[in-house]
């Protein structure tokens, strides 16, 4: 199991400051040496601040394409959405630019959505230059969710990249939601992850996840497996 430094931010705007940092430069270098990049982000309570200034940075965004690693079963004019998250923090600015590539679309049924969405990230390139994640207080990254009976198949790292639909659940949400999620070789063959924590409480999580089971625990399979990680950190929750 790889060890990986959790480094330590003294408050949320350092911490936000150098995650957009990172982001753009891994952009920027995609940018300057393919002409294109591809950026995949979460929803969630997390990465607003991060979202705000990596709109703001000066990039060839009509040349970028951004997208989710994971998403909510449910359209942009739900609270619940990711996209709207995406839409209505980052898309903003110089980054309104960008194209958009949802994981959502209103199919019969999530799994069917899940093989559009997968269709439609390989249309991009099926790779991500990079990729930032949140996590849950459970230890769940994207929708790779404890106990889901998509979890194994989504943490398998043998499969090619794809995105995957997953039953509701213990997604905290109320009512639970479908899902649908990128799954881990995704993760295995981007450019560069980056994991932004807040908390006391994330941090002990992510510490005693890294000692588990990569099979079935999110965080040890990005350590146990080819994931270009770094961990972000700051105590301000
Ligand atoms: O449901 C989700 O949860 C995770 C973690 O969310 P956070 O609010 O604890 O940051 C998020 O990364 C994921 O995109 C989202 O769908």
């Amino acid at each position: 199991m790889r060890e990986v430094e959790i480094e330590s931010f003294a408050g949320v705007d350092a911490w936000a400051e150098a995650i957009a940092a990172r982001l753009a430069e891994t952009l920027g270098g995609a940018l300057r040496d393919a002409g294109r990049a591809v950026f995949a982000g979460p929803g969630g309570s997390t990465p607003a601040p991060v979202y705000r200034r990596l709109a703001a940075t000066d990039l060839d965004w009509a040349n970028v394409a951004v997208t989710l690693v994971d998403e909510r079963y449910v359209p942009e004019t739900s609270p619940d959405s990711n996209a709207r998250l995406i839409r209505d923090v980052l898309l903003q600015g110089p980054a309104a630019a960008a194209r958009f590539v949802p994981l959502y679309t209103p199919e019969v049924t999530v799994d069917r959505a899940a093989a559009v969405a997968a269709h439609a990230l390989a249309d991009v390139g099926g790779r991500f230059d990079a990729v930032l994640l949140g996590m849950g207080e459970d230890g769940h990254i994207c929708s790779m969710f404890p106990e889901s009976p998509t979890l194994k198949t989504l943490l398998t790292p043998t499969l090619k990249p794809t995105v995957l639909g997953v039953p509701h659940g213990r997604d905290g949400l109320a009512p639970p939601q479908e899902r649908l999620s990128i799954n881990l070789p995704y993760l295995m063959s981007a450019g560069r992850v980056i994991l932004g924590l807040k908390g006391a409480t994330k941090r002990a999580v992510f510490e005693d996840q890294a000692k588990g089971d990569p099979k079935v625990q999110p965080i040890a399979a990005l350590l146990a497996n080819d994931v270009p990680l770094e961990v972000l950190w700051t105590e301000e929750g």
